[in-house]
């Protein structure tokens, strides 16, 4: 295992016109190769805002980010969407395409918005999408699709870009508990048999625990801290009044 993101002093916000919003500051912490972290914290903690910062879609207010042992404002866009593959919440909806194509524009960094697929960019396309069971929507329109479908065909996506580091804001957010459960193991599986690191934020305690390696909690009270699910379980309590009979979310 090796860092493959480290954030030192890590300030994060926004820059308004009336001044600055810092949304969390002084975080330290590292992402490991192999590992699955998950980040937790009640909504408008800044979950969102760190997964941006640290993805280079904004800047840190403060602090350092390296990726894979390099400053992070060091990497063009384009190096950084070799390394890290983002999966946000937007949930994407460009009409006119259909699943396939979007799941294709995964190769896109490394042969350009309207570049040809070679042959292995194509392999990779349909080892992605077999991997995420998409095969039946793959000629269908994206706004045709329910959200869970759409998730799943941006997490293939995700896949085909083949990045060693993948970060999903909320992925299990519109599944349903069958496909919750399918996905977090294909990203477990992908941490721990491929060597990936998956940085992935959810509000859903009793299903990812089980699965974390690694967890970062985000809080307003209290500074950030992150641990072994087993170390912080006494925090989630403490942090979001959660037991794990009870199936409460934080
Ligand atoms: N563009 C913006 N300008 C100023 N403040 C913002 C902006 N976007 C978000 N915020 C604020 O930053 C804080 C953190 O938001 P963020 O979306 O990162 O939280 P989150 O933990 O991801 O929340 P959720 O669980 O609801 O998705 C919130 O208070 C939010 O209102």
């Amino acid at each position: 295992m090796e860092k493959s993101i480290e954030l030192n002093r890590l300030a994060i916000g926004y820059r308004t016109k009336t001044g600055t919003r810092v949304v969390v500051s002084d975080i330290d912490a590292d992402l490991q190769s192999g590992q699955l972290t998950a980040l937790l914290g009640v909504n408008g903690v800044g979950k969102s805002t760190l997964m941006r910062t640290m993805a280079g879609f904004m800047k840190p207010l403060a602090g350092t980010i390296r990726l894979l042992d390099r400053p992070l404002e060091d990497y063009s866009e384009s190096e950084v969407a070799k390394r890290i593959g983002v999966v946000l919440t937007d949930n994407c909806r460009i009409v006119g395409m259909t699943a396939g194509e979007l799941v294709a524009l995964g190769r896109s960094p490394y042969t350009g918005f309207w570049g040809r697929l070679q042959k292995r960019d194509r392999q990779l396309v349909t080892e992605a999408i077999e991997r995420v069971g998409i095969g039946p929507l793959i000629n269908r329109e994206l706004t045709t699709l329910s959200d869970g479908e759409r998730q799943k065909v941006v997490i293939a996506k995700a896949l085909a870009q083949e990045t060693p580091i993948i970060f999903l804001d909320e992925p299990t957010a519109f599944l349903d508990y069958p496909s919750k459960m399918d996905l977090l193991r294909l990203l477990y599986s992908l941490a721990h048999d491929t060597g990936r690191t998956i940085f992935l934020s959810t509000h859903d305690l009793d299903a990812i625990l089980p699965m974390a390696d690694h967890v970062w909690l985000l809080d307003r009270e209290r500074p950030f801290c992150q641990g072994s699910p087993a170390s912080l379980h006494p925090a989630f309590h403490t942090y979001f009044g959660y037991t794990d009979t009870n199936n409460q979310m934080v």
